[in-house]
């Protein structure tokens, strides 16, 4: 709660161009230290060593289909009419550590992904043969359980292999020793299938932030709760962890805090411990109950402590960013945000800021949103002078045109949440014409 009547202060704020304030907050953050992470933990981070590797894939020859091991000599010439006649030694299930030695004239059963056995040289598939039975082809295998005698007995081959035939080759994926992933690469769901298949239960990668969101506002009431007269629902603390997820980091939600500098700054200090950046929301306009400006601007002090500054933008002008927690630049240091609390400019700051803030933390490339140039048949009536407008549209990637929806408010939910770009106009911009080309940026 402001404790005084004089405005904030007194001399013009400078105003702060878009791009100047990216480039002050981007020109702060550093990528954040590697470390070793399981693998599903590691899943979407940036690997910072090269993977080599150390037994090769596949570990050993094996069969690649379930049909009986056999020597090239003793089913040349096979037919159906014409079989040839084989004597089962034994099954050789995947996983099986002691192989048989087939000799002349000698199949043994083999499974999908068994070891080829010694004296073994291809693989006939069962379909290729009478499964033992002795009539016509079989057109797969029964369950050893209820039919043992499949693994001993005779075999009638009914066509010909060749050397190697159905044989998945030691290496023949990669050799040991090989490059698996080179540092640099970002681990989706077939990298970390390599990583898995090569025997690698962590790897080194840059993680991803733990990004603390709190909204701030004594009206702000959680979702599934009644409203009490003059309050509304808290969304942007969802808007923002939801974004924060979406870009990569993990993001701990914390509620709404009250209008109250005391207990902001306590609940900062509470949450630096697991916090690589904060995001808040409200409190940084000119009121008299403008919170996060309260409390942050007694917190600082120091060189890089939060500063409040006014943007050229529509929404978003309100901005806050610096660094909270331990001055001495110990572990409790982080960056904070501080974004404009109406719904709208809060996502439209979080897109701008926070967002190639969180792919900087991660070392992830782009770390902005795809910037594309779209025809927009119905232009835009005005925008403001001075100020880059982002309106939210609707894109047509066929078309290769946008639609504005809804207006320029920013407490406007519903367009936005039916919007999957940003329309940018320019400060010079006061309107386009119908028909006008726009950059856009796409939010999908
Ligand atoms: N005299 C002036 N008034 C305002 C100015 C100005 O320059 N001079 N700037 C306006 C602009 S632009 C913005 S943006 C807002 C920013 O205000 P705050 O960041 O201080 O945000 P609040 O006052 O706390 O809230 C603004 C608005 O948004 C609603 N809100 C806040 N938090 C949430 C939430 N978590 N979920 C849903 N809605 C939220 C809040 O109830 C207010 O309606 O200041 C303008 N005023
Ligand atoms: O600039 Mo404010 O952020 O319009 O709503």
């Amino acid at each position: 709660m402001s404790s005084t009547a004089e405005p904030a202060t007194s001399r013009p704020e400078r105003t702060w161009l878009v791009s100047e304030h990216l480039d002050d907050v981007l020109g702060r953050i550093r990528p954040l230290d590697p470390i070793e992470l399981r693998l599903l933990d590691a899943q979407g981070c940036i690997l910072v060593e090269d993977v080599t590797v150390p037994v090769a894939l596949p570990p050993f020859d094996n069969s690649s289909m379930d049909g009986y091991a056999v020597r090239v000599a003793d089913v040349a010439g096979a037919s159906e009419e014409f079989p040839a006649v084989l004597t089962v030694i034994g099954d050789i299930a995947a996983g099986s550590g002691q192989l048989p030695r087939v000799g002349p004239g000698q199949a043994a059963r083999i499974m999908t992904g068994a070891p080829l056995p010694p004296g073994a040289e291809t693989i006939v598939p069962v379909e290729w043969t009478d499964g033992g039975t002795g009539g016509g082809p079989a057109s797969g295998m029964h369950a050893h359980s209820t039919a043992p005698e499949g693994a001993s007995g005779e075999v009638r081959v009914h066509r010909p292999a060749a050397v190697r035939a159905h044989v998945r080759a030691k290496g023949s994926d990669v050799g040991a020793g090989e490059l698996a992933l080179h540092a640099g690469t970002v681990l989706g769901p077939p990298q970390i299938s390599l990583l898995a298949a090569i025997g690698r239960g962590t790897v080194r990668v840059r993680p991803r932030p733990r990004v603390v969101v709190m909204s701030t506002g004594s009206e702000l009431i959680p979702p599934g709760q009644p409203l009490g007269p003059g309050q509304i629902h808290d969304s942007n603390s969802f808007t923002l962890a939801a974004a924060a997820q979406d870009a990569g980091a993990i993001a701990y939600r914390v509620g709404a805090v009250t209008d109250d500098a005391a207990t902001l700054r306590a609940t900062i200090e509470d949450q630096l411990i697991r916090a690589d950046l904060l995001v808040t929301s409200g409190g940084v306009s000119v009121g008299a109950y403008d919170v996060v400006k309260e409390a942050l601007t007694s917190m600082g002090g120091d060189t890089d402590s939060v500063e409040f500054r006014k943007l050229a933008m529509q929404p978003g002008k309100p901005q806050g960013f610096g660094f909270v927690g331990d001055s001495d630049g110990g572990r409790d240091r982080a960056p904070l945000l501080a974004l404009p609390g109406n719904p709208v400019s809060a996502y439209v700051s979080f897109e701008l800021f926070v967002r190639p803030v969180i792919r900087t933390m991660m070392g992830i490339e782009p770390v902005h949103r795809r910037v594309i140039s779209a025809v927009c048949p119905e232009g835009v009536e005005s925008s403001l002078p001075g100020r880059r407008q982002f309106l939210r549209g609707r894109y047509d990637a066929d078309a290769g045109s946008v639609t504005p929806v809804g207006g320029a408010g920013s407490h406007l939910v519903r367009a936005l949440a039916h919007a999957n770009a940003l329309i940018v106009l320019p400060e010079e911009t006061t309107e386009l014409e119908p028909g006008g080309m726009v950059d856009v940026v796409l939010l999908d």
